[in-house]
């Protein structure tokens, strides 16, 4: 027998007065995978993922999340989900690990926090007021939460909006790995890096409709129109020109025309991370 899917949202429509925020959406979510849902300011997202939680309930249409309905079942499905808002929702004075262990302790059988805390560099600010941490120790925080009692599934709302590129890292080898061992993870995203990166399926929404789902390589196959060739060592100015040359022969023989040629030896973002001490990964 298949699997049921991890989330099944079935004709969702919501509403805020006058203004359609989810207008007819249907998507399906597969057990065990990373699901990116992309989509503009505005498009829906949070509200789907809302619905998804039990914290609204659908005007039309359905929501399934693990078979069961977040609303109506929602003290069976609690236990089961990590959710990580956008905003954090926190008690403002209470220091962030204190808060983690709380949250530790109403789960059945919680991860170790201590191992939560090492993993997301949260031993910097164990003694903060939740409402001193920066942006980025709030999301790692709230992040730390999400996953504290081995839920099966996620929601994750924009994990890592604000976070420096080492946390970002972090953050994404976490989902990964938590995916290796058999979680299904929802996150929504403005950075199309992370989704290209981390998800198997993708949906994009927008305007409370979906209009586009497929693998990060079904929906950026087509004709190719930039040509990338990573080499494995740094080229020397003679190896350069020669590859310049080469190019722009085989352009001549093609009757392709060439925009530009650039060579680049590491991205901003491996620079910044040499020089804040973290290594890149070495990918
Ligand atoms: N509580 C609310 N009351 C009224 N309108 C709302 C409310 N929450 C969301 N909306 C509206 O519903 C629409 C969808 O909002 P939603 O937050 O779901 O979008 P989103 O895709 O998550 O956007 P973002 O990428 O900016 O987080 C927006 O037009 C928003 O202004």
């Amino acid at each position: 027998m298949p699997e049921v899917p991890a989330v099944l949202v079935d004709g969702l429509v919501m509403r805020y007065g006058e203004k359609t925020a989810v207008d007819g959406l249907t998507l399906e979510v597969a057990p065990h995978t990373i699901t990116a849902v992309l989509g503009p300011n505005g498009a829906g997202k949070t509200t789907t993922l809302e619905t998804c939680e039990g914290y609204r309930r659908p005007q039309t249409g359905s929501v399934r999340v693990l078979g069961l309905d977040p609303v109506r079942d929602r003290a069976d499905l609690l236990p089961r989900i990590g959710v990580m808002l956008q905003g954090q929702g926190a008690w403002s004075g209470v220091r962030a690990i204190e808060m983690l262990r709380h949250v530790a302790r109403l789960h059945a059988n919680p991860l170790p926090v201590d191992l939560l805390v090492e993993r997301l560099a949260l031993d910097e600010c164990g003694r903060t007021p939740y409402r001193r941490l920066s942006g980025g120790q709030q999301q790692r925080l709230g992040l730390a939460m999400a996953l504290v009692g081995r839920p099966e599934l996620v929601f994750v709302d924009e994990p890592t909006a604000g976070m420096d590129p080492a946390a970002r890292r972090t953050t994404w080898e976490l989902l990964q790995e938590l995916r290796h061992d058999g979680v299904t993870v929802v996150l929504t995203t403005h950075y199309l890096e992370e989704a290209e990166r981390l998800a198997d399926q993708v949906h994009i929404i927008d305007r409370g409709r979906l209009v586009a789902s497929g693998t990060p390589e079904e929906l950026t196959r087509g004709s190719s129109a930039t040509v990338r060739l990573v080499v494995d060592r740094a080229l020397g100015p003679d190896a350069e020109a020669a590859l310049r040359e080469s190019v722009r022969s085989w352009s001549d023989h093609h009757g392709v025309g060439l925009e530009s040629i650039s060579f680049a030896s590491r991205t901003l973002e491996d620079v910044f991370l040499e020089l804040t001490g973290r290594e890149a990964d070495g990918e």
